[in-house]
């Protein structure tokens, strides 16, 4: 169940401090119960996706009032040496060229964009485990963050950086020199229990790559061979706890992959449970999960029957997280 709370009530949820060895980060304030809204914001800095380039950053920046202009650079601030490389393509000039003003937007817009930036989202620090979910609302037209587990009063609270394929610690730490750290987090720690935490995402990693091929061969045999894998991912990340979007797809393939191989049972009880992943990581009220409400009821009356399957039904099979195409596929159905 998400309860619906926006960023002018964050207040009493949640608090940013110092956290050790990462600059600040945001606290739980009190037990946040798992689905909770904890963060709903409108961009603090927005750039349209199309043709965005250093330039319309800096645009965007210039026209915002002169207080967001202050918040904004009260942020964080890393530019990797990548990124510096990339911004002097972009703008024509040596990055030690550019303007020192206009050096510290870019260097700001780099850690911090969740697509675009976001105030208090801005001061979330990385977990490869994180405890939260964010997603662009596109009613609210909010950047929202839920819990995806219970949280109690104390724990800083975490998204992942880095994804959907997550990959092994060295994959992961090689995506995350864009953010200038070196992870420490329960996976990524050198101790017994993270060493074992690795080896479940190594092997999920390894899971993955087999379930891509396996949909990718197409056969009935491949796809059952594809279906148990993913009912394998889905018990692990239970298992470790990685509750977020990435269980949510692993859910989402098992379903997908029962309705292909002819089982509307068994696809329905996945897809209710993919459901209910999406409504706690991203709200009931997101249009996606009303998407999704209405296939699981959907599924559900065509579970007795042999008639077609409705076309959003057939629309939830074809959506896909992965680097795979299941399109064809559907004409098993
Ligand atoms: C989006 S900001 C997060 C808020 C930031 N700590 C601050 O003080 O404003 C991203 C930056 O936080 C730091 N950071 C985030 N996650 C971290 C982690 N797990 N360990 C160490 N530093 C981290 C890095 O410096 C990164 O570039």
């Amino acid at each position: 169940m998400s309860h619906q709370i926006d960023s002018k009530d964050a207040s009493d949820l949640i608090e940013v401090r110092a956290s050790d060895g990462k600059g600040l980060g945001v606290f739980a304030k009190c037990d946040i119960p798992q689905g909770t809204r904890v963060i709903s914001e409108p961009p603090l800095l927005e750039v349209s996706l199309e043709d965005r380039d250093a330039n319309k950053i800096l645009v965007a920046f210039k026209q915002l009032p002169l207080p967001q202009q202050e918040q904004y650079l009260a942020l964080h601030a890393y530019a990797a040496e990548g990124f510096k490389r990339g911004i002097e393509a972009e703008v024509g000039q040596l990055w030690e060229e550019i303007p020192e003003l206009d050096r510290k937007v870019l260097s700001i817009w780099a850690p911090n964009a969740f697509i675009n930036v976001f105030l208090l989202a801005a001061r979330i620090n990385h977990s490869c485990l994180p405890n939260l979910q964010y997603g662009w609302h596109p009613e609210l037209k909010h950047q929202t963050f839920h819990a995806v587990c219970d949280i109690p009063a104390g724990t800083e609270l975490t998204v992942s950086y880095i994804g959907p394929i997550n990959g092994n610690k060295m994959q992961r730490q090689e995506e995350l020199k864009d953010w200038g750290f070196t992870c420490s987090c329960v996976v990524c720690e050198d101790t017994p229990e993270g060493k074992e935490k690795e080896k479940k995402f190594d092997q999920l990693f390894h899971l993955e790559t087999e379930l891509v091929l396996e949909t990718h061969i197409a056969t009935e045999g491949s796809f059952k061979r594809a279906l148990s894998v993913a009912q394998k991912m889905a018990a692990i990340q239970k298992s470790e706890g990685i509750l977020h979007r990435e269980l949510r797809i692993a859910y989402h393939d098992a379903g997908r992959l029962c309705m292909v191989l002819g089982n509307r049972k068994m696809a329905c009880l996945w897809a209710k449970k993919e459901l209910e992943v999406a409504q706690y990581c991203f709200g009931e009220d997101h249009p996606a999960c009303k998407e999704l409400a209405m296939v699981v009821d959907l599924l559900q009356e065509a579970m007795e029957s042999n008639e077609p399957v409705n076309e959003c039904i057939v629309k939830w099979c074809i959506i896909t997280h992965r680097n795979e195409i299941l399109e064809d596929s559907c004409k098993l159905m």
